[in-house]
């Protein structure tokens, strides 16, 4: 029993700029705001690398061990899953693409991030994607207000 979801953003910086971002699978506290602290367990950044995320205190979970599944650079599509860790987000993966805007020049990107996730016991399909749905928005309007901040200092 599995809920799935889309989130689309506009953002109005350039993919070269957002995807500077998006693709560190190693820095994700670069623009998600519950994550603390993040360090890699195994690899060198590729498909196959593992992460340790340490969210902000407060939140019920402490940490999560991720999986970086896709990484490609040329398409700009990254891919991770969710392999570990005291939360209850079990066999959830998440893919972003980015995409220029068509008729922008180039100056927007469309970022669509979906991801698959198990319902927990004890929750509904509709408690789950409102719940996932709403920390992946954050993310990416985080995401959004930075990469514009970078491509406005463009000297
Ligand atoms: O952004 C983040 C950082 C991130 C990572 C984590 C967990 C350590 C993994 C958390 N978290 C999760 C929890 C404990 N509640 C659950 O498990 C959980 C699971 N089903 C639910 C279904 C319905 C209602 C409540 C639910 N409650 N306490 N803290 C947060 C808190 C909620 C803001 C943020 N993570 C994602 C990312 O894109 O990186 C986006 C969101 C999904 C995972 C990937």
């Amino acid at each position: 029993n599995q809920c799935c979801s889309a989130v689309i953003q506009r953002i109005t910086a350039p993919v070269s700029t957002v995807w500077s971002m998006v693709r560190r699978f190693d820095n994700p506290q670069a623009y998600k705001h519950f994550v603390k602290s993040c360090h890699v367990i195994i690899g060198n950044g590729d498909v196959g690398t593992l992460r340790e995320v340490r969210v902000i205190s407060g939140l019920p979970a402490a940490s999560s061990t991720e999986r970086l599944e896709i990484l490609d650079d040329e398409r700009h599509i990254i891919s991770f899953s969710v392999v570990g860790g005291d939360h209850r987000l079990a066999n959830y993966r998440s893919v972003t693409t980015l995409h220029p805007e068509p008729n922008s020049g180039s100056a927007a990107t469309i970022v669509v991030e979906s991801y698959v996730v198990d319902v927990p016991p004890g929750n509904t399909r509709e408690e789950t994607c409102v719940f996932v749905d709403t920390i992946v928005k954050c993310n990416l309007q985080s995401l959004s207000q930075i990469a514009q901040n970078l491509n406005g200092r463009k000297c």
